[in-house]
């Protein structure tokens, strides 16, 4: 793993920062991949992110657009990530509906879009059960309980290790989620992380000793690389351990 934390001054910075490091991801894997695919993230920081992909020069029918979590909501409602992102950024860029793929949330059982979208992924990235495919980026958030995608303290999504989909659980409602060790195989994971309130929880996701049932974005050692950006609200003043490899 090569791991890399950059402090930015504000909010702004942070998104400029995050846009200039996915756009070269683009660059690279189209050059060499002829593709690209991405994770997003859901919640309330990546929002003008997405608005500054949307205004950005890209060759669309090469993009490929996943999410790492959702609620399990339609589309159309508020709370959902799928909703978020299309507003933000999708419904603005001439990007083809085949090239957007949504977590399922209407079959009426978690467990059973968790197994159609496990299927969906497989059938994309040509794998078998058992295999994990490398994302070329998969963006996180972190909440300020130390989660991230929809893997909560003390849930049982926390412990699935031989699927790329489970269910997550955040007080009762149900979520669909990518699983960690699907998370760690992506060549980049990329956290964007803001404000005063995740400060807490950063300390412990970046101390020496801590448990990952308590802290989940622990969990996230990927094999390719692993960039943390964060605020300065959220990353100032503390002591987290820098870059790694
Ligand atoms: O519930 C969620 O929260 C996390 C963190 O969101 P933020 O608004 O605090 O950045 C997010 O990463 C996840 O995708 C989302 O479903």
């Amino acid at each position: 793993m090569n791991k890399k934390v950059e402090v930015l001054p504000d909010q702004a910075a942070l998104v400029a920062r995050a846009l200039e490091l996915i756009l070269s991801k683009i660059n690279v894997a189209i050059e060499q991949r002829g593709m690209f695919t991405i994770a997003l993230a859901g919640g309330s920081t990546p929002k003008p992110l997405y608005e500054a992909i949307a205004s950005s020069n890209l060759p669309w029918d090469k993009i490929h657009v996943f999410w790492g979590d959702e609620r399990y909501v339609p589309a159309d409602h508020p709370d959902s990530n799928e909703g978020m992102a299309r507003r933000a950024w999708l419904d603005k860029v001439e990007i083809p509906a085949s090239n957007i793929h949504p977590m399922p949330t209407t079959e009426g059982d978690p467990a059973i879009s968790a197994a159609k979208h496990e299927q969906q992924l497989q059938e994309f990235f040509h794998c078998s059960p058992g295999e994990f495919p490398a994302l070329d980026v998969i963006l996180l958030g972190m909440g300020d309980d130390a989660h991230t995608a929809s893997l909560f303290p003390h849930t049982e999504a926390l412990k699935v290790s031989d699927r790329l989909i489970t269910v997550g659980n955040k007080d009762g409602n149900p979520r669909i989620t990518f699983t960690y060790p699907f998370i760690n195989a992506a060549r980049c994971v990329i956290f964007v992380v803001a404000g005063a309130n995740k400060k807490p929880a950063l300390a412990q996701v970046f101390a020496p000793e801590a448990d990952s049932s308590t802290y989940p974005s622990r969990l996230i050692q990927p094999q390719g690389e692993l960039w943390w950006l964060l605020d300065a609200a959220a990353g100032s003043g503390s002591d987290l351990k820098k870059d790694e490899g």
